[in-house]
């Protein structure tokens, strides 16, 4: 039998998905308690500075830090969590990550990629991409919020995420069809006030009263 990957909060509420140690400790000054840093393409070593501070800033706010791709990095620094993809789930040592008590956040765009993530038992899932984005260069379409609401009516009893192209106007409609976190990545790092951005979106997410410290 899989053994389970350690629970995380129901509701992850805000995410902020960015690329930097400046941006996670602004994002952790403003109130941010989930978070991930997302850096691609840079060689482990490179990365690895980054992953050491972005860990050590989680800890000091006592954030849910997930570090994405660099699972070696996340393991050998005590990261709260990993995030990865479908590809990275080839390659990747699940059975370290969770001796190592990590929790595992999984991506998924559809029915055969969520079979295949809720096998492993990960922290949470995430649905994506939602909108177009522009972002990431996603293969497939966007799922929108139809099929966004039916894959969450299988993920009663996991914590969820919903992630692409997740604006400030677009979050009520998102939240309204029950996931327990929205991801943004261009909703706060290009908008044109970052802060006045997150503090609408934290008051969206995680209303007064609603946020689990797990
Ligand atoms: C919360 C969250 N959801 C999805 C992703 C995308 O992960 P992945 O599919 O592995 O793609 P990359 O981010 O590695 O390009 C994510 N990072 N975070
Ligand atoms: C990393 C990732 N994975 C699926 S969509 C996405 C990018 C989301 O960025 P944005 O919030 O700017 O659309
Ligand atoms: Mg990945």
């Amino acid at each position: 039998m899989t053994t389970p990957f350690p629970a995380t909060a129901k509701k992850l509420g805000l995410y902020p998905v960015v690329d930097s140690v400046e941006w996670i400790a602004r994002l952790l000054d403003a109130g941010v308690r989930t978070i991930q840093l997302r850096i691609k393409d840079l060689p482990e070593s490179e990365a690895e500075p980054a992953v050491a501070e972005a860990v050590a800033l989680g800890k000091r706010y006592q954030a849910r830090l997930f570090i994405n791709d660099y699972w070696r990095l996340a393991i050998k620094y005590g990261a709260y969590g990993v995030h990865l993809g479908q590809e990275d789930l080839d390659t990747a040592d699940l059975v370290a990550i969770r001796q190592a008590g990590l929790r595992l956040g999984l991506s998924t765009h559809d029915d055969a990629e969520l079979d295949r993530a809720l096998a492993v038992k990960p922290s949470y899932i995430a649905l994506g991409h939602i909108f177009p984005t522009q972002t990431k260069a996603m293969p497939s379409a966007p799922q929108g919020l139809a099929e966004l609401r039916r894959h969450l009516t299988r993920l009663k009893d996991i914590s969820t995420v919903a992630i692409g192209g997740i604006s400030i106007e677009r979050a009520p409609e998102v939240l309204a069809c029950g996931p327990g976190s929205i991801a943004v990545v261009s909703a706060i790092t290009q908008a044109e006030n970052w802060r006045e951005a997150t503090q609408i979106l934290l008051a969206l997410a995680e209303p007064p009263g609603e946020n689990s410290a797990e």
